[in-house]
This record gives C-alpha cells, structure tokens and sequence, in this order.
C-alpha cells in the first residue's frame, strides 16, 4: 500500500480564550495531496484550528509542523509555503481582478501573470471588473485565485460555498479539485455533508475543541452501517438538487 506523507502535523493543540477552552488537545494529521476537511458544529473550534496551523492566531500549547517547520520557530518559512483566502474586506474597491493580482503578487514578491491566475479560476472575462461586481461565486473563485498566488504547497479554505447556489458550488469543487490534482493540498472546512463527501479524501469531525472521528468518507459510513444504523426513509435515487441541476445544467453562469 501506498504510503502517506504528512504535510501538516498537529499534536495536542490547546487554545484557551481566557478561562474559554476553544480547542482541546486536538491532534491530526494532513497528509501531502489531499483535500482534508474539518468538520462541525458553529463554535466547534474549526477556523481557530486553521487559524493557528497558518500561523495567524497564537496557541496555548501544542506542537504544529507544517512542512518541516514549525510555527513556533519558522513561521515566516510557513507563510511561504501555505495560501489563505483573504476576506472580502481586504480587497481594495477601486482596483479590478487584474491589478489586485498584480498588488497581491508584489506583497509576495511572486513573479506570476495576472492573466493566468485568471483562467485557473474561469474569471478572465471578468479581467477589468471591480471585486464588488462580482456574483457570490465569481468572489470564492477570485478568493481561490488569490491564495495561489505564491504557488503555495497547501491551501486553507474556510467555508468556501457557503451561500452559493447548486451550479456555483460544484464548479467550485470541480476546481478544488483540479487544484488538489495539480499537487496542492487543500484543508477546508465545511458545514455541507454532502460537500465533505463528494470532494475530502478524508474528514475530520471536531466537536467542542476535540476531533471525534477521523477517516474517509466511505470508512465513517461504513462504520456506521455496519454499528446497524439504517434511514427511516427509503433513499430515493435522485435529489431535489439533481432534479435543479438536471434542469438548468451544470455550465458556468453569473
Ligand atoms: N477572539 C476570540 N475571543 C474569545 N472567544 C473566541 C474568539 N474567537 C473564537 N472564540 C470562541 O471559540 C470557539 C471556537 O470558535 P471558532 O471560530 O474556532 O469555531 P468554528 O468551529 O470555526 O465555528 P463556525 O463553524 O461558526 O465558523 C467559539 O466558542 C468562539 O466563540
């Protein structure tokens, strides 16, 4: 069997908000190439997780290892190597897509061209436009051009369909994976089941700071089958969003 490569290594993470224990001796790995998806309830402890492994938000205690470095030690070396989607607030609003690439590959000293960071995301039509005349899907994908920017070896999304519609949703897990194909690895969190089961090669459920399971997709469902947990309702074939998508196809719109 083919053996992983830990890209991401944490290990007993704890972060207390005062006397709030956010998160509570988590400890997980993400291995090289895959998408990893952080699961669970408002409040579980997810975006602050994420927010210590890209060496944004400090922790209590604990050992994290992103690629050899540790963010205690190197986490300007971290910085480097990882992508973050920005919040829309960090976009400036007179700029279109092309020079706000251009500000952003300037911040980080990469030599990229604007343009093709465009096509990745499917926005080159949209070169000259402003970021606030963008539909909620075009946003999340300039939002995904950004953080590969810096050709980085793992990107960090947090919620990124949240809001969009069916179309718009499964154009961007599309892209996810065909970022993930090319070699990223991509860490995501999301409140879609349906989502984590289509696009994560593995999920992690976290719940009140600690992880509570941990496997692909198919083992947890397994695993719950086989514990002798069936649907009350018979499962149809089909659902409410293959009938929408069946209806109005799956190109791209906005
Ligand atoms: N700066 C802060 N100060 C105090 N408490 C905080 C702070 N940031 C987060 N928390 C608390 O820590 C807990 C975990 O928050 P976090 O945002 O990490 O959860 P989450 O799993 O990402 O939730 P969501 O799914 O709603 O995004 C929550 O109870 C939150 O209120």
């Amino acid at each position: 069997m083919e053996t992983k490569k830990a890209i991401i290594s944490v290990k007993d993470l704890v972060k207390k908000y005062d006397d709030f224990v956010a998160v509570q001796g988590l400890s997980f790995e993400v291995y090289e190439h895959e998408i990893f998806g952080l699961l669970g309830p408002n409040g579980a402890g997810k975006t602050t997780t994420l927010e210590i492994i890209e060496t944004l938000r400090a922790k209590t205690s604990g050992d994290i290892i992103v690629d050899g470095f540790s963010v205690d030690k190197h986490a300007q070396n971290i910085k480097q190597i990882i992508g973050v989607q920005l919040q829309a607030a960090g976009y400036y609003p007179n700029l279109n897509l092309v020079e706000l690439i251009e500000l952003f590959a300037g911040l980080y000293g990469a030599d990229i061209k604007p343009m093709e960071m465009l096509e990745k995301v499917n926005l080159q039509d949209k070169a000259k436009a402003k970021y606030k005349a963008l539909s909620g899907g075009q946003k999340q994908r300039f939002s995904i051009a950004t953080t590969l920017i810096n050709q980085p070896k793992i990107i960090f999304l947090d919620e990124p369909t949240t809001g969009l519609d069916p179309q718009a949703r499964r154009n961007l897990w599309d892209l996810i994976i065909e970022i993930r194909n090319a070699g990223t690895t991509v860490v995501i969190t999301t409140h879609y089941m349906d989502e984590a089961e289509q696009l994560c090669d593995r999920v992690a459920f976290v719940e009140r700071g600690q992880i509570i399971a941990l496997d692909t997709p198919d083992n947890l469902i397994d695993k719950l089958v086989s514990s002798g947990f069936e649907r009350k309702k018979e499962v149809k074939k089909a659902n409410l969003e293959d009938v929408f998508i069946n209806l109005t196809g799956r190109e791209w719109r906005e």
